[in-house]
């Protein structure tokens, strides 16, 4: 799809983010208590984005409205900022103006390491692990580090594939499990909020399917999800909302639908 279709109104955000549920969330983390409920049942509400690199303007007075508990895609070709967008909600990137407000708190200038440990993470692609350690110690660090009560569990249970290759070097990974140890390591992490960015990149159909398919189910159990992807038809079928991203502004938000059948 190269020409983006046409805007549609933000407060289509707002209505879907409506039916969101909060209680579900808190069982979905394991126990992390978020750290205000959902006003109106949105979980980030990013406002006039103005961010970018060095001379460049990236990001062009962007308006998000992420729902609590759905999945939202940020859809768009290469370069659009569906990646910088990410990178300004985990705190990476800094805004040069607007607002980033947390369920009602706004957060523009708290660190990324403070979003993270409320529990808003990114995991940006497969280089999201530490290539010279076992994938055993992949987990454990975030396990400890976070001081989750079921230490590695939780992470092998989601990828029963990972219990095969506890002793391996993530470096040695494919690309797929690379990216399956990266979710599994945010998992342990127990986010509220789940960003990630590009995740059928490089990955067989069949992979990205089993990836889409764990990111939809602990969407289900009421983690907010928020994807970066191409206009694949696994991100469309998943997506509560969607948005298309066009040079650094926004050319549509609605349902994935309309889009798949664009
Ligand atoms: N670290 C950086 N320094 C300078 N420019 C950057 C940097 N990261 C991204 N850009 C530029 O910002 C623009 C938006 O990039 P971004 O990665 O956000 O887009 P994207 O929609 O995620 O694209 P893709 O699908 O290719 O990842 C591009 O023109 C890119 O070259």
């Amino acid at each position: 799809m190269s020409t983006p279709p046409p805007r549609a109104p933000l407060d289509n955000a707002d209505a879907i983010a409506a039916g969101s549920s909060a209680a579900a969330l808190a069982a979905a983390v394991g126990g992390r208590v978020p750290h205000a409920p959902a006003p109106g049942g949105i979980e980030l509400r990013l406002t006039g984005a103005r961010a970018g690199y060095g001379a460049v303007e990236v990001l062009h007075g962007l308006d998000l409205v992420v729902p609590a508990g759905k999945v939202t895609a940020l859809l768009g070709v290469n370069g659009a900022g569906k990646s910088t967008t990410l990178r300004v909600l985990a705190g990476l990137v800094p805004l040069r103006s607007g607002t980033l407000a947390w369920r009602g708190d706004v957060i523009t200038k708290l660190s990324a390491l403070d979003r993270a440990r409320r529990g808003l993470l990114l995991v940006p692609d497969e280089r999201a692990v530490f290539a010279s350690l076992s994938v055993r110690d992949n987990l454990l660090v975030v396990a400890e580090a976070t001081g989750n009560p079921n230490g590695i569990t939780p992470a092998l249970d989601a990828f029963p594939k990972l219990r095969d290759r506890l002793p391996q070097r993530a470096g040695s990974m494919s690309g797929g499990e690379r990216r399956m140890l990266a979710l599994a390591r945010a998992l342990l992490a127990r986010p509220t909020v789940l960003m990630v960015d590009e995740l059928s990149l490089g990955l067989s159909p069949k992979v990205a399917a089993e990836l889409f398919e764990w990111l939809a189910t602990i969407a289900a159990a009421g983690t907010t999800v928020i994807l970066a992807d191409q206009y694949t038809d696994a991100a469309l079928a998943m997506a509560d909302i969607a948005y298309v991203l066009h040079r650094g502004e926004r050319s549509f938000v609605g349902d994935p639908a309309e889009l798949a059948n664009a």
